[in-house]
């Protein structure tokens, strides 16, 4: 069997992702393109953990969905340390929808709206495919949505790794892990999150699409956690019971809800009522990816 370094040739490093490094890499044997993650292991004892060899079949089964990031191949190596490293063998995707958002911020345009509802839509399948097999993505943000802008398909990438490796506090690389597309209980100090977290980061990154700025551009968790009360209003016990009792509950400023067309002034009735649904601070109280499939903003979208 040939090592990952001979059957592939490196040809550059398309993102310094949040676990290991990813680079476009040719597949010698077919020529095929594809992307290469490498994912140093962090174990004292041989081999690979049994957990890592678990959730790399998680994700080998959950990258079936079409809205899900293929996992074609996955090969075990040794880096020149000698340390044993995963290779993950995905499909290449030409670009990610933080370049996508910024391609369009550069040039003055906007995302059509119908190219908006088609990527939420795709996502919202994409997470409830994921939600559905009882797996969170936790770190769900444009970075790691991934694009082919010929056929402006979405898919999830990053997924569930966040289960086999801990979310490393700074990024792989000394990039700081960004906190704006956080849920509230986890910037709370809540222990056990739900899918929920991920409804938020979805319903922040659908913001996005529609204003092509960050909805709570956070810089540290308590600036991140006031600009989302700034615009929703301070959570109390009224609106979400047990919020006081959350670990990182302090005193904060009492601001009042605003309303989201605010923040989101060219997103039309029935997208402002969606996101309402996803940015409900009560974790059981946000609409689930699923529901949010059936929402009558997607009405309009050719399903086919
Ligand atoms: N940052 S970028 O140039 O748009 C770009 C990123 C990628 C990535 N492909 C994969 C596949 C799997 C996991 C992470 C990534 S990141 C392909 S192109």
């Amino acid at each position: 069997v040939l090592s990952a370094k001979e059957a592939f040739e490196k040809l550059e490093k398309v993102g310094e992702g949040t676990y290991g490094k990813v680079y476009r890499a040719r597949e010698k044997a077919t020529g095929k393109i594809v992307a290469l993650k490498k994912t140093r292991l962090h174990e004292d004892e041989e081999g690979v953990p049994p957990t890592t060899l678990r959730e790399v079949s998680i994700l080998r089964m959950l990258s079936r969905d079409p809205h899900v990031v293929r996992l074609m191949d996955v090969k075990q190596g040794q880096n020149k340390e000698g340390k044993t490293v995963l290779y993950l063998v995905f499909e290449y995707m030409d670009t990610d929808l933080k370049k996508f958002i910024r391609s369009f911020r550069q040039t003055g345009d906007f995302i059509p709206p119908q190219t908006i509802k088609s990527l939420m839509y795709q996502l919202c399948k994409g997470v409830a495919f994921c939600h559905g097999h009882g797996i969170l993505h936790r770190d769900l943000k444009p970075h790691n949505l991934l694009m082919d802008r010929k056929t402006m398909m979405l898919k999830i990438a990053d997924l569930g790794l966040a289960r086999a490796f801990t979310v490393p506090i700074k990024k792989y690389t000394h990039e700081i892990l960004t906190l704006w597309y956080r849920a509230p209980e986890v910037l709370l100090g809540a222990t056990h999150y739900s899918m929920a977290v991920d409804i938020w980061s979805v319903a922040c990154i659908f913001a996005e699409l529609v204003t092509k700025q960050a909805l709570f551009p956070g810089d540290s968790e308590l600036q991140q956690l006031l600009h989302i009360f700034r615009l929703l209003g301070t959570p109390n016990e009224e609106v979400w019971p047990g919020v006081s009792k959350l670990m990182n509950w302090h005193e904060y400023p009492q601001w009042n809800p605003q309303s989201l067309s605010t923040a989101v002034p060219s997103l039309d009735e029935l997208g402002i009522d969606l996101l309402s649904q996803m940015l409900k601070y009560e974790p059981s109280k946000r609409i689930s990816a699923k529901k949010a499939m059936e929402h009558p903003y997607f009405d309009d979208l050719d399903k086919r």
